[in-house]
């Protein structure tokens, strides 16, 4: 489908404001199961993307289960980042670009002409390759920024619990607990990545985007943010666009090898269990890749 240009500032916003009914902090007494029931599934069918002529994906489909963590691996330019952005509508922020197919989040297309843009962009939040705090803003208000675009009120000491919940699951709270007032721009590059983790997180995401989230930034860092990660797949079901064999390895359940032949748009050669995908992979092509002969 044609799909119109968009506000960029919703570009912005990661997930779902909480609500009275649904509390960040869970109960200890919520059983696993229950929690797990309230994760989402992403389905995408038959994606279809260009920029102007300029095919770069052909119905590209993949299911990425509940409460998982999908990896999306490949070559530079196979179309991996430009799949990622078509699962929360950020496709549509470049003029020239143009998609079909359909993007299911719990069995609801997020591109129905019925559904809102915003209500797509706070359900499925997306982390990015370079950390981008706000970097004047306090650490604080860095992790409530998401609140404000969305226009959701909170009391003070509500907000206090928020911020606070978020920079637990983002991994930072006790490095940063003591200087929340503190600028987001004097943190370090993975404090940072792991505050816009927690920026994500405050509206409340059923689905967090990561597009090489640990690219820039040193192993003792990409391993605080991949524990978060392993730690927030309890909660939030996330798709990883990741160069680094290792962490795809590491961190996901599944992953989906994505290639596109000289001159052809990218497809998913094979997807499954990450630990088939690395150990008997069934497409020579994927057993090369994994095993770095190219790419
Ligand atoms: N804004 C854009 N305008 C025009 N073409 C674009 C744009 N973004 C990406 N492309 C093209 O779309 C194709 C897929 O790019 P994409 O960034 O999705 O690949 P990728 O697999 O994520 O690459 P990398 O691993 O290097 O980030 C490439 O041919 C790229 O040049």
């Amino acid at each position: 489908m044609n799909t119109p240009a968009v506000d960029v500032d919703t570009a912005t916003i990661p997930a779902v404001p909480p609500s009275p009914q649904a509390p960040l902090q869970l109960d200890p007494a919520v059983s696993v199961d229950a929690l797990r029931e309230g994760l989402a599934e992403l389905e995408a069918r038959d994606i279809t993307a260009w920029f102007g002529d300029h095919l770069v994906l052909d119905r590209v489909s993949l299911t990425m289960p509940a409460g998982g963590i999908t990896a999306l691996i490949g070559p530079s330019g196979c179309g991996k980042s430009t799949f990622l952005r078509i699962l929360n509508r950020m496709h549509e922020l470049v003029p020239s670009a143009k998609l079909a197919g359909e993007v299911l989040l719990d069995g609801e297309d997020i591109y129905d002409p019925s559904k809102r843009l915003i209500d797509a962009r706070r359900a499925i939040g997306m982390v990015f390759q370079k950390p981008n705090p706000f970097p004047a803003m306090s650490i604080r208000e860095n992790v409530l920024a998401g609140l404000k675009l969305t226009g959701t009120r909170m009391r003070r000491s509500d907000k206090d619990d928020l911020v606070e919940s978020c920079l637990i699951k983002g991994g930072l709270w006790n490095e940063v607990r003591d200087r929340l007032d503190a600028p987001g721009g004097g943190l370090s590059g993975g404090q940072q990545q792991r505050l816009c983790i927690a920026r994500s997180l405050a509206i409340r995401p059923r689905v967090l985007l990561m597009d090489e989230p640990c690219s820039a930034l040193d192993p003792t860092s990409t391993r605080v943010i991949e524990e978060t990660m392993l730690e927030l797949a309890q909660e939030v079901t996330i798709v990883i666009v990741t160069h680094n064999m290792q962490q795809a390895a590491r961190v996901s359940d599944q992953c989906a090898f994505f290639l596109a032949s000289q001159g052809q748009p990218g497809v998913i050669v094979e997807h499954g269990d990450t630990s088939a995908m690395f150990q008997s992979p069934q497409d020579s092509r994927t057993y090369d890749y994994v095993n770095g002969r190219f790419g």
